[in-house]
């Protein structure tokens, strides 16, 4: 079967999906993370890979960048392929001094600039969460590892390129752990469409210091996070 931009069978993908935004640290996570691997989605590069992590079936596919693109592929994964999880393992730019690069951040909630959670919401501020469930896992399994994790609010911006002067001191005034691109939109992805989801960050970049990881570094170093997330995967 197919979906717009979804070439794979039912049954492909696992209940939980893994989601960077990068479609090759996907295929980093298959490579490094899981066995008896299977390519399930190519279209548009977007790899999607199924395989089992410690006797678990798991999927990881990459979701793109910005809320647009994970909105489709998460849409299409719960409605069609009947994903029940989706836990987006990102980067994100560090808007706190007592954060550094490398941290892991869990988005306990997102605010942003989107208007998509409004459209869902009849014009009103919807308070875009993630499920409490992986949410907690995903803490106890940092900690079963001795991993610290960082859980408050991020910021899901829909320009990387933000043109509001003095954006960064006022999200950081309001206690906003730090900016990425998709958290909240999955939120309200889920909401609507009845699936569990959470997004965790590694900090890739600090949006005070200036300090910052390469491409290759982003693609391929994230393992922290990658191994929480898998190890929580366990536990639902
Ligand atoms: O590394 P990923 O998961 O793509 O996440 C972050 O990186 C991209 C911007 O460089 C945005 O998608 C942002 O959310
Ligand atoms: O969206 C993002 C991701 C990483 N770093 C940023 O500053 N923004």
């Amino acid at each position: 079967m197919a979906t717009p931009h979804i070439k794979a069978e039912k049954g492909d993908f696992a209940e939980t999906v893994l989601m960077p935004g990068d479609p090759l640290r996907a295929k980093h996570i298959a490579d490094t993370f899981l066995s008896n691997v299977k390519l399930v989605n190519e279209v548009r590069n977007m790899f999607g890979y199924t395989g089992e992590y410690k006797g678990k079936t798991v999927s990881v596919m990459g979701s793109g960048m910005g809320i647009p693109s994970i909105s489709i592929y998460a849409k299409e994964l719960i409605t069609e392929f009947d994903v029940k999880n989706i836990v987006r393992i990102g980067s994100c730019g560090a808007l706190k001094k007592d954060i550094q690069v490398r941290d892991v951040i869990i988005a306990m909630g997102a605010s942003t600039d989107s208007a998509v959670n409004r459209s869902r919401l009849a014009g009103f501020d919807y308070a875009a969460i993630a499920d409490y469930s992986l949410l907690e896992a995903s803490v106890n399994a940092a900690r079963s590892a001795g991993k610290q994790v960082r859980v408050g609010n991020v910021f899901s911006a829909d320009l990387f390129y933000s043109p509001v002067d003095g954006i960064m001191d006022t999200l950081a005034k309001m206690n906003v752990l730090a900016v990425e691109m998709e958290a909240a939109g999955l939120y309200g992805v889920a909401a609507e469409y009845g699936a569990n989801a959470l997004a965790m960050m590694t900090v890739s970049d600090h949006i005070i210091t200036g300090e910052a990881l390469d491409a290759d570094a982003r693609q391929n170093t994230f393992n922290d996070m990658v191994e929480i997330t898998l190890d929580a995967a366990l536990t639902f």
